[in-house]
């Protein structure tokens, strides 16, 4: 598939499946590497639905979606090598809803603030050993020409990019492109032929972010405007003068500031609303200190902070909540088994075919190091 993918093409199957089962199922809004759009109509009840009842067996998940008649008549006029690649990019995708799956795409309100840009992570949901693939944690690659890799880098979206001197240069697109950066990261990345996943560097807790390292210059000279967790934590990257007096006459500090206490403020308004309307910077509530700023399952896992509590949350609150809610028949992050897939000999081949693991298995497999 690799050597016959293009760019182009890749391009215009994620935006269309992202667009579908992540903006539209769970009402994000990621950043899409080209503009096509899909006319679903009233489609999104019945994702939903499908989602619901098919998660359990992707293969069956991906042909109800390629039955769709929006999809149908898309891809009706495609060559065959764009449908393969269409259906081979949808099952990376797909597979995010296996109740198997240890992660979920989820809003970066953190994040979002600072870049000012809507910024998505990906966040487990189960515990994860370490030295261990991600399971479904996948990405489609193809190559890229030199000029493309130009454009991409002249435009404001940084696209995942690998360059190595015996592949030459390839980008990769599909879930594990929300993996962010941090300078202390838990995952790498492990490449196959057509797709990459991430592997685990070190045990991952539910709830923590899945991270890889983009490398030592990547957000600029020593990763001086990167924004993460650990340089956060080590006054270092773009937050390397947050506590100098120093600093208060560079205008580049002063706009770091200026985003810096934004995050603060928004981090400190509980009640934003929910996914589909984020306000990155809100009104006026006095600043607060550093260290007073939420947890990471407090701001990532939902916009107004329900999903730590144990109780489901309120519809109305947390419409992410409510559709993994409506998905899984479990609050976030717990994924069940759907009812009508359990101890009916029809459909024990179909399970078997995604090599599901039960809801608690990977919890209790984990060991600590
Ligand atoms: C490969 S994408 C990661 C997914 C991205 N958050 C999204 O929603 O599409 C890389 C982008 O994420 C953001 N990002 C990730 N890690 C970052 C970091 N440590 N500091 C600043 N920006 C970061 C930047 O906007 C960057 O362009």
């Amino acid at each position: 598939m690799s050597t016959s993918t293009s760019l182009d093409h890749l391009s215009q199957c994620d935006s269309i499946i992202s667009s579908i089962l992540i903006d539209l199922v769970w009402g994000f809004n990621v950043v899409k590497p080209a503009q096509c759009r899909l006319d679903l109509g009233h489609s999104k009840d019945t994702i939903i639905d499908m989602v619901s009842r098919l998660n359990y067996n992707t293969a069956r998940l991906d042909q109800g979606l390629l039955e769709l008649t929006s999809i149908k008549d898309y891809l009706r006029r495609k060559r065959i090598l764009f449908k393969s690649l269409f259906k081979d990019h949808l099952h990376v995708y797909t597979l995010l809803f296996h109740p198997s799956t240890p992660f979920e795409v989820c809003f970066n309100r953190r994040l979002s603030s600072l870049t000012h840009k809507e910024e998505y992570s990906l966040i487990a949901t189960k515990n994860i050993p370490s030295n261990t693939p991600v399971k479904n944690c996948l990405a489609t690659l193809t190559k890229i020409t030199p000029k493309q890799d130009q454009f991409l880098t002249d435009s404001n979206n940084d696209w995942s990019v690998l360059t190595s001197l015996s592949s030459g240069t390839r980008i990769f697109l599909g879930p594990a492109r929300f993996a962010n950066h941090d300078c202390n990261n838990n995952c790498q990345l492990q490449r196959t032929k057509d797709h990459i996943n991430l592997v685990t560097i070190r045990c991952i807790r539910k709830g923590d972010e899945i991270l890889l390292n983009y490398g030592p210059h990547y957000f600029g000279e020593n990763n001086e405007k990167c924004f993460c967790r650990s340089c956060e934590a080590g006054c270092k990257g773009a937050f390397r003068h947050a506590n100098s007096a120093n600093s208060v006459n560079s205008p580049v500090d002063n706009q770091l500031r200026t985003r810096f206490n934004s995050y603060i403020r928004s981090s400190t308004n509980s009640s934003t609303n929910h996914s589909r309307s984020r306000s990155l910077s809100s009104g006026s509530s006095s600043l607060t200190p550093l260290s007073s700023a939420p947890s990471c399952l407090d701001e990532m896992l939902c916009q107004n902070n329900h999903c730590t509590n144990e109780k489901l949350p309120d519809s109305a609150e947390c419409y992410t909540c409510d559709i993994h809610r409506r998905i899984y028949k479990n609050s976030w992050p717990m994924r069940s088994r759907p009812v009508d897939t359990i101890h009916t000999p029809t459909n024990q081949n179909q399970d078997s075919e995604d090599s599901a693991v039960s809801e608690d298995s990977t919890d209790s497999d984990f060991m600590s190091e």
